[in-house]
């Protein structure tokens, strides 16, 4: 609106009208020809508005004296010659007796503050006092009378990422209505006690010369938490080889737990006399002056629980085979979770003194499952032993030495202590028992640890026999005393600064398991898929078959590859003959994979920990409503194609500015429709000139939803302010096209 249709439109003079408004509006206007906008229209009625209320209760209110006890209207600022002056003026001045106080104190009523208001408001400016002459007369005289030259004073409030509108309100010192007002015009329609962001608590702070700027809220402890979880990576110099860790993992009767006594037993004579191992869930032993990291364990059970909870302590997995007996389907469950977890393998095909060995056997049965020996053209190493006549268990600890020395295992022995719990329980006389094998650093007696929910200072330790320790290096399990409560295996270990901290965390963790226990689990299932694909979450979907006959497994895995398309890999990453088991349940777990049965069922132990666990188990009778099902779930995660669909079209016929908001086009739609979420293409002779979302679409003050054919609205394009007056703007959408 041009400034002189407004000064018609309000009965004034189009000169003060431009006064009015530069002090208001704190813009600077060219003339009585310059426009102003719509909002800017608002402000400066209800700036008349105000005075002109003012104006109309002055004859009801100088009718009577008021006392006002409870609001100081002046301020300091005001001189006794101008209290002075305003008890003759009488209607205005009363003096009040406090009590206790000797003298008066003078108080000014409503009158007087609506001159202060009115001088505060149109702060004096010597060159235009004379052009308020007319509207503004009955306070003229006032302005002269009470020459406070109060500067506007800025008020700076800090808030977070949003605030209370009554809060806003108190901060800024003004009726909370005021604000609500101020929100309406902003086209934000809340009550006082609704939240407003950031943004809009800025708009309105300037509306009441405050500044308003965010306070970053620093949660100390999440940051500490966060850098306790980030990967830190030591410098290459500070990194010394460190023992190997290795498990031992096959089918039942293989040999496991022969293998693992036979290998303590042959590098027993290189440790201290005496030792009897203790069992603490790990042991090391020396060969050749060089240590290897035992978990006791043994089979993949343990390993895979452990990788569920996110834990990867194991290096190297020894897969035990015997060899009279062959590959079993164990020994292929051990496979997939070695490879599941990148852990190289070395076969140790146990047995060999057994008349009914058959070493060609169980190279031929592994190299159907990806595990070719080194003398076939592969590089798994295979170790001949037997446990039992404790032969090639040398060999066995060479090579675990040279895959180590290959792989390079190395740590820093010299920082704080990282590790991991491989064992815990609650021991009656000493109170919580961990076993943890230090991944990084050294852990010392005395040291205060933070472990999972869990926190303490180490009181003692034990090696694995059972044997006082002052320290523990990289790869050394020791069993340590002195935790606030029982941890779980699986749980990080680490050496923290202080005590508070530890305790901090601890109970932090031991609040957000609790809490997630409770909600539902971030595990893959067919349901959830392509809504966390669409997150980016899941990029494979990991599938575990288990059917009655081996031919089903093989049929549903050549169907599901077959699947596999760019954007979502099907990973088949274990097959079994049976029942689903706990392992196959866990494993699921540990690899974010569902399980899928044919013909199968799983076991009320595997139902109850799929239901822990949150594992998706699916079974069918038949492959191809399994492999629709999945097919289905797959499509869902596609990325969607979108195709463009052009909804109208509008003429900008006018621009207006919008303080903090930029340039919003006044716009007549022409043809078809402008919805609020429709896409914009800003035209200039037919020349696409942005592309862009709308920020705003008005239909006078009020926010609408669309705009139809011959309706004239306001529309606003995010973050673009080039729009001018001729300009054309075409809406569309991309809608979804099913694959
Ligand atoms: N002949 C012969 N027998 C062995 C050898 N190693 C183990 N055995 C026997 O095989 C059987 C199973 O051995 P374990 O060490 O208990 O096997 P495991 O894999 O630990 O078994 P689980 O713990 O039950 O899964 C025992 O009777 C052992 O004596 C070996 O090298 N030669």
């Amino acid at each position: 609106m041009r400034i002189y249709e407004l000064a018609k439109e309000l009965k004034m003079n189009s000169k003060d009208l431009v006064v009015l408004a530069e002090q208001e509006l704190g813009i600077t206007i060219k003339n009585h020809m310059s426009s102003i906008t719509d909002l800017e229209v608002i402000r400066l009625k209800k700036a008349l508005n105000i005075i002109n209320n003012n104006k109309k209760v002055k004859p009801a209110k100088s009718a009577k004296t008021e006392i006002i006890d409870d609001e100081p209207l002046v301020d300091e600022k005001i001189d006794l010659n101008t209290a002075k002056f305003k008890k003759v003026d009488k209607k205005i001045i009363t003096p009040v007796k406090k009590p206790g106080t000797a003298k008066p104190v003078p108080k000014v009523a409503d009158e007087d503050k609506s001159a202060k208001d009115f001088n505060q408001k149109f702060p004096k400016k010597n060159n235009h006092q004379n052009k308020f002459k007319k509207p503004f007369q009955p306070f003229q005289q006032k302005q002269q009378e009470q020459p406070v030259k109060k500067e506007i004073k800025i008020k700076n409030i800090e808030m977070e990422d949003s605030i209370v509108v009554r809060t806003l309100a108190d901060k800024l010192g003004v009726p909370v209505n005021a604000v609500i007002s101020k929100l309406i015009l902003l086209g934000v329609m809340c009550n006082m006690n609704q939240e407003i962001d950031f943004d809009t608590a800025q708009l309105i702070g300037e509306e009441f010369n405050a500044k308003i700027s965010k306070i970053e809220v620093v949660d100390v402890l999440q940051d500490l938490e966060d850098s306790l979880s980030k990967e830190d990576t030591d410098n290459e110099a500070d990194l010394i080889p460190r023992p190997p860790i290795v498990t031992v993992m096959g089918h039942v009767d293989h040999g496991k737990t022969s293998l693992l006594d036979a290998i303590r037993n042959t590098a027993v004579t290189s440790q201290e006399a005496g030792g009897i191992t203790q069992h603490i869930g790990a042991s090391q032993v020396e060969i050749n002056g060089k240590k290897i990291t035992l978990l006791d364990t043994p089979g993949h059970e343990a390993f895979t629980a452990m990788r569920a909870r996110g834990a990867k302590v194991t290096d190297i997995a020894i897969i035990v085979v015997a060899a009279d007996d062959g590959v079993m389907p164990q020994t292929i469950e051990a496979i997939n979770h070695s490879k599941a977890a990148g852990v190289p393998i070395i076969v140790a095909v146990n047995k060999i003194d057994k008349p009914t060995a058959n070493m060609d056997r169980v190279k031929q049965e592994l190299s159907e499952q990806g595990i070719i020996s080194e003398d076939w053209g592969g590089d798994t190493i295979f170790v001949p032993v037997s446990a039992k006549q404790h032969m090639g268990i040398e060999d066995l600890l060479e090579m675990i030495l040279l895959v180590a020395e290959v792989q390079e295992f190395k740590a820093n022995p010299n920082r704080s202590a990282k590790g991991t719990i491989i064992e815990a329980k609650l021991d009656k006389g000493r109170g919580s028992v961990a076993t943890v094998l230090i991944e990084k650093g050294t852990l010392n007696k005395g040291d205060v640890v933070l472990v999972g929910s869990a926190y303490g200072k180490v009181r003692a330790m034990f090696n694995s026999k059972g044997k006082k320790i002052n320290q523990a290096g990289p790869s050394v399990p020791v069993e340590i005393l002195g935790l606030s409560e029982t941890p779980q295996a699986g749980d990080i270990l680490m050496a923290m600064d202080n005590e508070k901290d530890a305790k901090n965390i601890a109970e932090k963790r031991k609040n957000k398991r609790h809490l997630e226990t409770m909600n539902a689990s971030s595990k893959v299932s067919l349901d959830d898929l392509f809504d966390r694909i669409q997150k980016g979450e899941v990029k494979d979907l990991n599938i575990i078959i288990k059917a009655d006959v081996s031919g089903s497994i093989e049929a549903v895995k050549q169907s599901l590859l077959k699947l596999s398309m760019d954007e979502v890999k099907v990973n088949p990453i274990h097959g079994g003959v049976g029942g689903i088991n706990e392992n196959d349940v866990m494993l699921a777990s540990a690899s974010n994979a569902i399980v899928i049965g044919f013909n199968v069922r799983p076991s009320i132990a595997a139902m109850d920990l799929a239901k822990k666990e949150n594992v998706d188990i699916r079974t069918y009778n038949i492959i191809y409503t399994a492999i629709e099902d999945i097919q289905q779930a797959v499509k869902g995660m596609l990325a969607p194609v979108y195709k463009e669909v052009v909804l109208g079209r509008a003429d900008v016929r006018q621009t207006f500015k919008v303080p903090n908001v930029g340039i919003v086009a006044g716009v007549y739609v022409t043809s078809g429709k402008i919805t609020r979420k429709s896409k914009i293409r800003l035209l200039r002779n037919d020349i696409v000139i942005h592309e862009g979302d709308i920020a705003s679409l008005k239909r006078f003050k009020d926010d609408v939803s669309e705009l139809n054919t011959g309706y004239e609205g306001g529309i606003g394009i995010e973050k673009y302010n080039d729009i001018k007056e001729g300009d054309s703007m075409e809406a569309y959408i991309m809608e979804e096209i099913k694959r």
